[in-house]
Order: structure tokens, then C-alpha cells, then sequence
């Protein structure tokens, strides 16, 4: 792999909230580094950290909860720092934007969605009047809107789901970030709408030189967008590595169940594999690895100490105490051999 650029970095980061007296630790010591230009996707089951981790990005975070300790580096500054609004404000749409699952929530039903996209450019590109109309309409035929000039003037109830989504794509792309964050882009529309959706975000990732982050549940979209994954459990990053070394060279027993739960891997008329189980309370201390009472294959050392990070290549690491030269050889389960028939298309296409 060629040596590429950091674009932001984190280093051990600790997110808490408080909640009815209590405090829930959602983010526990997570660190990433994301390279410029590529595609990540974070996936793990509800509640892991993902949306958490990465709203922490754009300061987003809801009022009750904060970064307890770590850092976030981004363009030379330490935005885990950040504790004013003012502060965000040449952060949050301008250099990194996010989409949401819903497009409504990100849109005003009363303002033309013309007017939206266009208020956002202004706001973010020193573009005025008819020359940000002129670049509203490109950026809405950018992303797919037929004849952008009429529906300029339209309002978000004329659209249909999928096209609601473009425009917001219209809006965080028009913005000209550097860093484009996508919380389930898809999850709320029609299969066949959430390919289009994610073809859209392919192409533009090439056009505007973006880094994009996908969270998602659906690892289908993993194999279809994403250089890198990153695998979380428990507010941590159990697993990451190039997306072929995670579909075909998983070494977590997480991401074995995560695998092993793929639609793909399911046979015809036979229930999916569900991780047996329930994921940590948050409201506790984990000692030792957090998927051990989930795994029916742990070791001692796991209900004891932490794992570390243990590299199974320059680009892929794991923290599991598998991985350490001591321990016994656990192989993963043989289904997961079916995924090189079942998702190597898409991984090839890419
Ligand atoms: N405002 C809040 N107050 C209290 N707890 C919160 C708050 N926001 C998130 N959490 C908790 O933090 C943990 C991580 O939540 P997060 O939304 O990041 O999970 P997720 O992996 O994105 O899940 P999903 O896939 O369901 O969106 C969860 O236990 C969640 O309940």
C-alpha cells in the first residue's frame, strides 16, 4: 500500500453520558486513524458506539454526554478540545458533513429544497446570489435530480424517499467537506433505491476527492463501498483491517458471529444465526474482552485483562488474545468459507 496522509486522527477516546443519575460509558479508549481519500466503513451491532463515536467528530453529541478524555486531531487541531459552538462552526458541514438515515430530519418541509441547498453553499463557499443558484442547480444534477431547475422551487414533500436523499447529499456535498460521514444512508429506502443511492456516493466520493465513513448494520454495503472496515464492539474497535482481510480473514470471534449472521451465508428457508446474548451494559466497568460472556469459545485471560492490538498484517489488527502466540488455535466457523463465493463479486467490482 502507498503511504497515504492521516486526515483525522483518534487516539483513545472516552465518551460518557449522563443518564438518570447515572453514567454510561458509550466510547471506551477507541482509536482510528482515517486516510485521506479512503472509504471506511465502522459496522458492529446496535448500540456498539458507532454513530457516538463518529457525531463526537462534529461535536454532535447530545447536551448530555462528553468526551471524558482522548483526543481527536483533525487539520493540526485537537477537536475533543472543542467546548463552544463557535468552535464547531468552521468544522461541522464545512470541512467534515454527515448524512442520516432519515432524509427529513436533515431538511426544512417549509424552504424549497433549491433554497436549502443553495443557503448551504453560501453559508460555506464564497458564493452569492445568482452564481449560488447557478452551482445549487449543478450540485442537484450532480447528484441525479432531473431537470434541477424546475425542481429547485419544489418543496421535500414532492419528493419521493430516495430523491429526498439525494438533495441532502446536495447539501452536505455542496458544503465542499473533506471528510463526508453516511449513518445508515440506506437503511430507510427500497433495495433497488439503495443501490442507486450508494452508485451516487461512489461516484461523487471521486468527483468532490472525498474521505467517506458508512456506518451501517447491512455488511452487503460494506463489501460494495469500502476500502477499509472497522468492527466495533462494546464503544471499542475490536477488529480493522483492508475489507478482503475482514470478509476473508476475520480473526475476532465478533466478527465471526458478525459474518456468520451476513443474509448471504443464510441457506434457503433455514433461519439466519443470531449472536446468542446480549451486548455489555454500558453503565459498568468491562474487565478483560467484551464479547468473552458472548463467546462460547473464550479464553480465561479474556474474562480477566484487556487484549491489546495484535497485527495480523501492516493493515489488519485485532484486539483478541487469540491472536497471541500462546494461546490455542481456534478456527473460525467453516461458513464463512462461502463468503468468498457469495459477496468476492462485489469486493472485485469495487
Ligand atoms: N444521549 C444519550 N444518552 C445516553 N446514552 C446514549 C445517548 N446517546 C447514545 N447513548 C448510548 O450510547 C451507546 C452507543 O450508541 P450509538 O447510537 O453510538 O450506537 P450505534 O452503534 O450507532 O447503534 P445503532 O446502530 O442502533 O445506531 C448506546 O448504548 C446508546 O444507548
Amino acid at each position: 500500500m502507498t503511504k497515504r496522509n492521516i486526515i483525522l486522527s483518534v487516539d483513545n477516546l472516552v465518551i460518557k453520558f449522563q443518564l438518570r443519575g447515572k453514567v454510561l460509558t458509550a466510547i471506551r479508549g477507541a482509536s482510528l486513524d482515517l486516510y485521506e481519500g479512503e472509504s471506511l466503513a465502522i459496522v458492529g451491532e446496535s448500540g456498539s458506539g458507532k454513530s457516538v463515536f463518529t457525531k463526537s467528530f462534529m461535536g454532535l453529541l447530545d447536551k448530555n454526554g462528553w468526551i471524558d478524555s482522548g483526543s481527536i486531531i483533525y487539520g493540526g487541531n485537537d477537536l475533543a478540545k472543542y467546548n463552544r459552538e463557535r468552535d464547531w462552526l468552521n468544522i461541522r458541514g464545512k470541512e467534515i458533513a454527515m448524512i442520516f438515515q432519515e432524509p427529513m430530519t436533515s431538511l426544512n418541509p417549509l424552504k424549497s429544497i433549491g433554497k436549502q441547498v443553495k443557503e448551504s453553499i453560501q453559508l460555506h463557499q464564497n458564493l452569492k446570489g445568482k452564481a449560488a443558484k447557478e452551482e445549487a442547480i449543478k450540485i442537484l444534477r450532480d447528484v441525479g435530480i432531473d431537470n434541477p431547475e424546475k425542481r429547485y422551487n419544489q418543496y421535500p414533500h414532492e419528493f419521493s424517499g430516495g430523491m429526498r436523499q439525494r438533495v441532502v447529499i446536495a447539501i452536505a456535498v455542496g458544503c465542499k467537506p473533506n471528510i463526508l460521514i453516511c449513518d445508515e444512508p440506506t437503511t430507510a429506502l427500497d433495495v433497488t433505491i439503495q443501490a442507486q443511492i450508494l452508485d451516487l456516493l461512489k461516484t461523487l466520493k471521486k468527483k468532490y476527492s472525498l474521505t467517506t465513513i458508512y456506518i451501517t448494520h447491512d455488511l452487503g454495503v460494506v463489501a460494495n463501498v469500502a476500502d477499509r472496515v472497522a468492527v466495533m464492539y462494546g464503544g471499542d474497535i475490536i477488529e480493522i483491517g483492508k475489507s478482503e482481510e475482514i470478509f476473508y480473514n476475520p480473526k475476532h470471534p465478533y466478527t465471526w458471529a458478525l459474518l456468520s449472521s451476513l443474509p448471504q451465508l443464510g441457506k434457503k428457508g433455514e433461519a439466519l444465526y443470531s449472536i446468542k446474548g446480549t451486548p455489555p451494559n454500558l453503565f459498568h466497568d468491562i474487565k478483560g474482552d467484551p464479547f468473552a460472556p458472548r463467546n462460547p469459545k473464550a479464553l480465561k485471560i479474556d474474562f480477566i485483562k484487556k487484549p491489546p492490538y495484535f497485527h495480523v498484517s501492516p493493515t489488519h489488527k485485532v484486539k483478541s488474545w487469540l491472536l497471541d502466540p500462546r494461546a490455542p488455535k481456534v478456527k473460525p466457523p467453516k461458513s464463512l468459507k462461502l463468503l468468498r463465493y457469495k459477496i468476492g463479486d462485489d469486493l472485485d467490482e469495487k
